[in-house]
């Protein structure tokens, strides 16, 4: 499935469970050798009361992110009927907008250093890099830079890996275009330049709002398309509402033995 151009490889494990391999989860999102992904998604049973689905984010380097917006209203649109996401980033509800779209409700931001997380406290907005950044948690770390698109791929992969980043950081670099309308362009930890990213797009909206910036109701603009984000005063949360496309649907191959070769 895809939104906006970020695509998934989502694999639905709730009625039977088998291993996927590290090394079958980086051949199947490496598209020379397999079906090619921006993320795997893994759908398990519940393990919390309250939620439908199980779901956990794998980036093609094999890291887990404990949040992908884009990758949550694809498995809300192939669920259907509104299903609440357990995540690492918490409970997820979605929702279905009257024009069809689809909404899932963030959850909330975390702010403080540890949570972010960064390597030590700061003792303003701005973070001591080039372009002072904000950054954010929405289930996984996010740097924002307000001052154009360039940086994302001129300088992301060394951002990605700055030492201010314990975790690494998917790194947002905006261009504002009205206080609420901002084009983005993330490049994103353990999978580089994506046409969109949903947790990217909440995570901008959240610190272009902390730096004044933009309106707490705001389209994110990217290149593969916009994003509908509202950080919601009352509650804290954010809502992040756009499209989810089903690409094609096939079989897992019957389960290798121990020690097949992978990519079988
Ligand atoms: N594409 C995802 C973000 C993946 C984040 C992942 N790269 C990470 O390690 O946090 C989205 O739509 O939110």
């Amino acid at each position: 499935m895809q939104g906006l151009g970020n695509d998934f490889v989502i694999i639905d494990r709730r009625h039977k469970h088998f291993d996927v391999p590290l090394h079958t989860m980086s051949l199947l999102c490496d598209r020379r050798f397999g079906v090619g992904c921006d993320q795997l998604v893994l759908l398990d049973p519940p393990d919390r009361d309250g939620a439908t689905v199980r779901v956990s984010f794998f980036n093609p380097d094999g890291s887990e992110a404990g949040a992908c917006g884009n990758a949550s209203r694809c498995v809300a649109a192939l669920l259907g009927e509104a299903p609440v996401l357990e995540t690492r980033a918490g409970l997820l509800p979605s929702f279905i907008t009257p024009e069809g779209e689809i909404g899932v409700d963030m959850g909330p931001p975390a702010l403080d250093w540890q949570d972010v997380p960064l390597a030590r406290p700061m003792e303003t907005l701005e973070l001591p890099l080039s372009g002072s950044p904000a950054a954010c948690s929405m289930g996984n770390p996010h740097a924002t830079f307000f001052d154009g698109m360039e940086r994302a791929e001129r300088d992301g992969a060394a951002l990605e890996r700055d030492p201010l980043f314990p975790e690494r950081a998917n790194i947002g670099c905006a261009e504002i275009v009205a206080r609420d309308h901002v084009r983005l362009r993330v490049w994103e930890r353990g999978a580089g330049l994506t046409l969109a990213c949903g947790s990217g797009a909440c995570a901008a909206v959240v610190n272009g709002v902390r730096r004044s910036l933009l309106d707490r109701g705001c389209r994110v603009e990217m290149d593969g398309g916009s994003l509908r984000i509202h950080w919601r005063e009352a509650d804290n949360h954010v809502l992040m509402i756009g499209p989810a496309t089903h690409v094609f649907e096939g079989l897992w191959p019957a389960v290798p033995t121990e020690g097949a070769k992978p990519g079988a």
